[in-house]
């Protein structure tokens, strides 16, 4: 039977990659392409079907960073569709990133440089703002957003006799002490987006702990370090042409260094073919890209435990609340 596939930020990078991996194992794939600019997601409609002609492709608008733009979307999706197969919850940002130069030097000479590459760990801040739904904004975008999808898609995702997947786009930059239960938006905090994929890690724990029992399966990805919009707005332009060569060779020496989208949209690929009860809740799926080009999927254990992702479940309920109150 034909599987719908919702992709969120599908209009590029990661997003796009998987649903062109998707259309070639399966053509017979429904794919919806929910993405906030519906001119660049006529464009990558365009793409996919020059390279899959007569694929079934929809459009969605959504902007996950705004809750009228996910309640208006999802209305619309339970009038299109009578059941949703898998929701690759991808759309992320990371405004104004600022990388530390100093870290960054003293960390090529230390024996954790390995990791620093993978994770990016004590290189980056970003600067954050506050939305129109008084919201910040990329904790909205990263989690917030989709949690609230999810809640609206609940008739679509949790049928009996039908399994469904959810998962995340999250990344080894998930870092526990970025996140406090205090400041799930991470007002105070100069890395808000390491503190939203934390926080994805947490919420598809406690997903799967409030809804394997209706049917609902969630998953978290690590797609690596891919070279797309994201990553170009780390550096001036002139700087990644400057050390793309060193990028190329790092990648001999660690195998998270996926750099293009096909191969970071491995791990997600990959879960597209797994029965989703033989996840382990607990593992990030890590998209790993071998020095000879080979890519694979392998799972890691999150730092995550059974409170913490409990507490942040109920205080997503709290303000989804507060925020259908306030519209
Ligand atoms: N690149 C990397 O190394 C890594 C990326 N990731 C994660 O992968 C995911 C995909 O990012 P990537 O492909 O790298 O980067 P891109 O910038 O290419 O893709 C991000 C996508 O999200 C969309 N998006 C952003 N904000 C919104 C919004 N408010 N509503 C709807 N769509 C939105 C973008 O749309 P638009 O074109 O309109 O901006 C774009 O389609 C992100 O969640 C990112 O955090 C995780 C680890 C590593
Ligand atoms: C090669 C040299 C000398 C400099 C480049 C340094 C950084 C710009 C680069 C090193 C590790 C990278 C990285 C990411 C972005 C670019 C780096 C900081 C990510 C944070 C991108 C988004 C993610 O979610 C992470 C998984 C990436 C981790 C590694």
């Amino acid at each position: 039977m034909e599987r719908l596939v919702i992709v969120t930020g599908a209009n590029s990078g990661i997003g796009l990659a998987l649903c062109e991996r998707l259309l070639t194992e399966d053509t017979g794939v429904h794919l919806c392409l929910a993405c906030r600019n519906m001119q660049r997601a006529e464009a990558a409609r365009s793409a996919l079907q020059a390279s899959h002609p007569g694929a079934h492709v929809d459009l969605l608008q959504l902007d996950v960073g705004s809750v009228q733009s996910v309640l208006t979307a999802a209305q619309e999706l339970r009038a299109r569709y009578s059941k949703v197969d898998f929701l690759y919850l991808n759309a992320g940002i990371m405004p104004n990133p600022q990388v530390d130069f100093k870290a960054l030097f003293k960390g090529l000479f230390s024996r954790n440089v390995i990791h620093m590459f993978a994770t990016a760990e004590g290189l980056l801040t970003q600067q954050d703002r506050v939305n129109s739904d008084g919201l910040q904004e990329v904790f909205t975008t990263n989690l917030f957003g989709h949690f609230l999808l999810i809640r609206e898609l609940e008739p679509l995702l949790c049928q009996s006799d039908h399994t469904s997947s959810v998962i995340w786009t999250s990344s080894s930059n998930a870092r526990r002490s970025a996140f406090s239960l205090e400041d799930i938006q991470h007002k105070e905090g100069k890395e808000p987006y390491s503190s939203s994929k934390y926080a994805s890690d947490l919420l598809s724990l406690a997903l799967n702990q409030h809804m394997n029992n209706q049917g609902l399966y969630s998953s978290v990805v690590c797609p690596g370090m891919v070279m797309t919009n994201l990553t170009y707005g780390i550096l001036p332009p002139f700087f990644w042409t400057l050390i793309m060569p060193i990028m190329w060779l790092i990648r001999l020496f660690t195998n998270t260094f996926t750099i293009t989208p096909f191969n970071g949209a491995e791990a997600l690929h990959w879960l597209f073919l797994q029965k989703p009860q033989s996840l382990d809740p607990r593992s990030k799926y890590h998209s790993l890209t071998s020095g000879l080009g080979k890519n694979y999927t392998q799972p890691r254990k999150m730092d995550v435990d059974d409170l913490m992702s409990k507490t942040l479940y109920l205080d997503l309920i709290e303000l989804e609340k507060e925020v259908r109150r306030d519209l």
